[in-house]
């Protein structure tokens, strides 16, 4: 078959280097809406040919879509005039909202999808050898798809090592905001704490496993994370407001010097990697 990508860059770019090593594509196709990358991805021989969006359309059995959560939502019109066989797959962070806006003509075609993997990189640069392998893809509310569409999803997805969940989106969008929205959150909050200190420099000279740790992902792309807040902001108020609890308790502890009861809550946030 042949693969479209549209967006190469960490996730596409990695994508496209798994589907040429593991021959599932003929050819792989790649459209960009940067001419900076194009030259990058270009160099890097991460496609066969970068070309125009209506010939990707044309040459592709998948169209896989690698690009920020609201461009996602900004391209279905783009793609009303899909050949029925086509499949599109998504691969954005969040699911309710891109399903719920997906125009009916295309719904069949369209499978919701997060590979649960990545890094704090972007850009066809970001791009790696063996992101997905072993790791775990979630696919949503397939119930929507024709079984061509949900067959040559698994097919890719099993193809480069990954570990298929099926679930609806919703229920994607409130488990994805605790393990991976939130934790965001809250790294881009303690960068920004220390970067607001007078002196940020003195303190980070000091940095060591933990605090780099703590702020990797604090690194990430605002352009893609801000979308990623927007379309998921009812689940990250609520999740923001249990965090906010849980620094109020720990806060109150140490003001009451109760540290008995810190360490039990400590204890308590140890038991998490008995199942992680
Ligand atoms: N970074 C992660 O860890 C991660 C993990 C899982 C899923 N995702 C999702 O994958 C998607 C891509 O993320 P990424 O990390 O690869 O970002 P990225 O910034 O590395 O790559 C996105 C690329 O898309 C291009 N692009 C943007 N809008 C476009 C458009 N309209 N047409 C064509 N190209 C366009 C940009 O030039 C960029 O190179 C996002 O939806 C993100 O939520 C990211
Ligand atoms: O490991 C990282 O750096 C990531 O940010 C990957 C990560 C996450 O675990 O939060 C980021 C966004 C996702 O959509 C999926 C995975």
């Amino acid at each position: 078959m042949n693969i479209g990508i549209i967006g190469l860059g960490l996730m596409g770019g990695s994508l496209a280097k798994a589907v040429k090593r593991y021959g599932i594509a003929e050819k792989v196709y790649g459209f960009t809406n940067s001419e900076k990358n194009k030259k990058d991805i270009l160099e890097l021989n991460l496609v066969d040919e970068i070309v125009d969006l209506e010939t990707l359309k044309k040459v592709s059995d998948v169209i896989i879509l690698s690009i920020p959560v609201d461009a996602i939502i900004a391209m279905f019109p783009s793609f009303l005039d899909i050949d029925e066989k086509t499949t599109i797959i998504d691969m954005g962070s969040t699911k309710e909202y891109i399903v719920k806006n997906i125009p009916s003509k295309i719904r069949k075609n369209f499978i919701a999808a997060h590979p649960m993997t990545g890094t704090e990189k972007n850009g066809p640069k970001a791009a790696i050898d063996n992101l997905y392998e072993g790791k775990t893809v979630v696919l949503c509310d397939l119930e929507a798809n024709d079984n061509i569409h949900v067959n040559k999803a698994f097919r890719i997805f099993q193809e480069i090592g990954m570990r298929i969940v099926v679930m609806d989106s919703k229920e994607h969008d409130v488990n994805a905001c605790y393990i991976s929205h939130l934790p965001h959150l809250i790294s881009f909050s303690l960068a920004n704490t220390v970067m607001s200190h007078q002196n940020p420099k003195e303190i980070i000279a000091l940095a060591a496993g933990g605090f780099k740790d703590m702020s990797r992902i604090a690194k990430s792309s605002p352009r893609m994370w801000g979308d990623i807040f927007k379309q998921n902001r009812e689940n990250m108020l609520e999740s923001i407001k249990y965090f906010e609890e849980q620094l109020n308790l720990a806060k109150n502890m140490i003001k009451e010097e109760k540290y008995e009861e810190l360490e039990e809550w400590m204890k308590k946030a140890n038991s998490l990697h008995e199942i992680l």
